[in-house]
């Protein structure tokens, strides 16, 4: 079987993983969560990020699994961890300008590729593990082979990129994009730009010899052949933050057009608030993940879980058309049901964000879970700053039930 095979792009296995997973997120997590013992041996983490990134399942409920098992205090840094993807939406969401910054900086790095032959030929060889650098390139063929990367490895190679091989930051921010399963807009743009030290201003993360070493139980020793100081990148201040968003409501009584896509693959609270679209459709960003071609694994599971979702609301959507790539394409879909409003679940900042960005004729209502309406306000400042208010948060998801 292919390694990219395992990841079956259903609710069905994300609930599964999670809950074989959700008893080993206390101590054991805690303790072994760093270390990377290479491909097919993941089982230290949860391997949960795909169906999290595409809400096949939500952070609410793996946070809920996870508390059966433990309580808060013992399961402190997986929760934790739940967070930061939740954090880094959030930090984003107030501040959409550096989504834009960051396309504006892949397109002059892609133009420099195509006109200095020795950068192509870096660039290359760093996509095709081909640099010598033993870990780094075994680390390129495990993520273009399986579609997920330990989050350990991810920081050496974010490192490795940037600091020994010079590479523009934004480009291995596109490569990742390009393979990873659970590529994802925030996660993915902030932490490469975290690594660089654009992030937390000024602070770098460097990839040391020992600590690779130490964390990957000695399978890789990269002697002399990593950079020894990592100078932060410059770029921009960060743009003034705005208001998290409110979201919108929809009204039920209306003629409805639903819009899917892969930000919410478990939309099912939008029908218990009253939804009764006339028809479906969902939306295809295959065009918008990279500068490049999206691996195949990456575009498959994306159109797997799109269909494992339309398969669990059968009977509720209506019609369905599928893969509508623009704002055109989905402003003629709904004039031809007959719209009175489109209703989607409201897309983070993104390619779906973008797609749906603009003036809209017929009304579209982007509809935020109570999850983010209650945790993204508090992505302000730092991580730190955030992680203060997670007990409250986790007493929110307790109360409310948010499921
Ligand atoms: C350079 C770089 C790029 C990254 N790109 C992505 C990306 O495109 N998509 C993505 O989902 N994550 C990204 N991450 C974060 C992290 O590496 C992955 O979420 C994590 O490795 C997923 O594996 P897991 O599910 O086994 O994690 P676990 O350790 O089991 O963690 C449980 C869950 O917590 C969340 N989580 C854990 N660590 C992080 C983190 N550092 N940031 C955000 N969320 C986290 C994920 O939802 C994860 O599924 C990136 C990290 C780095 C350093």
């Amino acid at each position: 079987m292919a390694e990219t095979n395992k990841w079956a792009a259903t609710r069905e296995e994300g609930l599964a993983r999670l809950a074989d997973f959700a008893p080993l997120a206390g101590a054991d997590y805690a303790k072994r969560r760093n270390f990377d013992l290479g491909p097919g041996q993941h089982k230290n983490v949860s391997q949960l990020s795909p169906y999290i990134r595409h809400r096949l399942i939500r952070e609410d409920e793996v946070l809920l699994e996870t508390l059966k098992h433990h309580s808060p205090a013992s399961a402190e840094k997986f929760i934790q961890e739940v967070y930061w993807r939740t954090y880094w939406k959030g930090w984003l969401e107030m501040r959409p300008a550096v989504w834009g910054a960051y396309w504006a900086e892949l397109a002059l790095a892609w133009d420099q590729v195509q006109t200095q032959s020795g950068l192509r030929q870096e660039w290359e060889a760093a996509c095709n593990g081909e640099t010598g650098i033993d870990c780094f390139d075994a680390w390129a063929k495990e993520l273009v082979e399986t579609g997920y990367l330990h989050n350990h490895s991810r920081m050496w190679f974010a490192s490795i990129w940037i600091f020994t091989l010079r590479l523009p930051w934004a480009l291995g921010a596109d490569f990742f994009m390009r393979h990873l399963l659970d590529g994802d807009p925030a996660s993915n743009t902030l932490s490469w730009r975290w690594v660089g030290g654009l992030q937390t201003v000024g602070k770098t993360y460097l990839a040391r010899t020992s600590n690779i070493s130490k964390f990957t139980e000695g399978r890789f020793h990269p002697q002399y052949q990593l950079a020894s100081h990592a100078e932060p990148l410059q770029g921009a201040p960060h743009p003034p933050r705005m208001d998290a968003p409110e979201g919108d409501r929809f009204d039920p009584e209306k003629r409805t057009a639903f819009l899917l896509h892969e930000d919410d693959l478990t939309p099912d609270w939008l029908f218990d608030q009253g939804l009764k679209p006339v028809a479906t459709a969902t939306i295809s960003t295959a065009k918008r993940l990279s500068i490049l071609q999206p691996s195949p694994h990456v575009l498959s599971f994306k159109s797997a879980a799109i269909d494992d979702c339309l398969n669990r609301l059968t009977d509720k959507t209506g019609p369905v058309t599928k893969g509508l790539e623009s704002a055109d394409q989905i402003a003629h879909w709904a004039a031809s049901v007959g719209a009175e409003q489109i209703v989607t679940s409201y897309p983070p900042v993104g390619p779906v964000a973008d797609i749906l960005r603009g003036k809209w004729d017929i009304p579209m209502v982007r509809v935020l879970h109570d999850f983010d309406r209650d945790a993204w306000p508090h992505a302000k400042a730092g991580f730190f700053k955030f992680k203060e208010k997670i007990p409250h948060l986790l007493g929110n998801i307790r109360n409310l039930r948010l499921i």
